[in-house]
């Protein structure tokens, strides 16, 4: 059984979709700890209910990694963490860190483009399609080998705030399916590109 970590920000949703799959059997993982770096960030009680050990960290990637090796973790889940990390972290962890975006990337991605600010530039764009993306955190924003992406219409939404709820119906999906394909050993990275085995 693997050991997660999960970071967020915000209200955990996605966070939620996790600790919901793992107690339905649906993940060979514990989520051993949550991270935020907000201190007010609801998800925090989400973890706390489901009786999981919480820290708030600010800017101090190097802690993290040490919280992370003290419990030695296989996988780091990003839900909604809303900051950049930094190369300590991410050099300490290759290919066990994955993010969920709220975007089909390449586009709508990056620096500046995170919760609504994504949902708001597809609704300017008046893209027809959007959707959500698993993928490897590498050192470039939102650049790493892709997992899995499912789309969906929004031709019919004329409101970012509706693009978002449809995005995140996606997201509650694909991102516990991915963190079980990946504590079952079923993810393989060749020359960048991601096979499901
Ligand atoms: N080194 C990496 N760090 C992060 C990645 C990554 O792929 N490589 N993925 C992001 C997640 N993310 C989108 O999926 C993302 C998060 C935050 C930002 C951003 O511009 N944040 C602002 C601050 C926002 C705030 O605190 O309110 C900023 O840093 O100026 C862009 C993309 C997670 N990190
Ligand atoms: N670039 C990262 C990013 O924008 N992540 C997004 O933050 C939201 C967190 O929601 P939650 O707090 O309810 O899980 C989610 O929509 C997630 O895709």
């Amino acid at each position: 059984m693997l050991k997660i970590a999960v970071m967020i920000s915000g209200g955990g949703t996605d966070l939620q979709s996790i600790i919901d799959a793992c107690q339905a059997g649906k993940i060979n993982g514990q989520i051993e700890l949550v991270v935020s770096n907000r201190q007010k960030a609801y998800g925090l009680e989400r973890a706390q209910k489901a009786g999981i050990e919480t820290a708030v960290v600010k800017k101090n990637d190097a802690l993290i990694v040490s919280m992370f090796k003290e419990r030695q973790i296989d996988l780091v889940v990003l839900a909604g963490y809303l900051a950049i990390l930094t190369d300590e972290l991410i050099d300490a962890y290759p290919n066990q860190i994955i993010n969920i975006h709220p975007s089909l990337i390449p586009s709508f991605c990056g620096a500046g483009m995170y919760g609504m600010h994504v949902h708001e530039a597809v609704l300017n764009r008046g893209v027809k399609v959007s959707g959500a993306t698993v993928h490897f955190v590498s050192r470039e924003i939102d650049g790493g080998p892709i997992i899995k992406q499912v789309a969906c219409d929004i031709s019919d939404l004329d409101k970012a705030e509706d693009i978002q709820a449809r995005v995140l119906e996606i997201e509650h999906q694909i991102l516990p399916e991915v963190v079980g394909l990946y504590c079952d050993g079923r993810i393989q990275i060749e020359n960048g590109r991601v096979k499901v085995i």
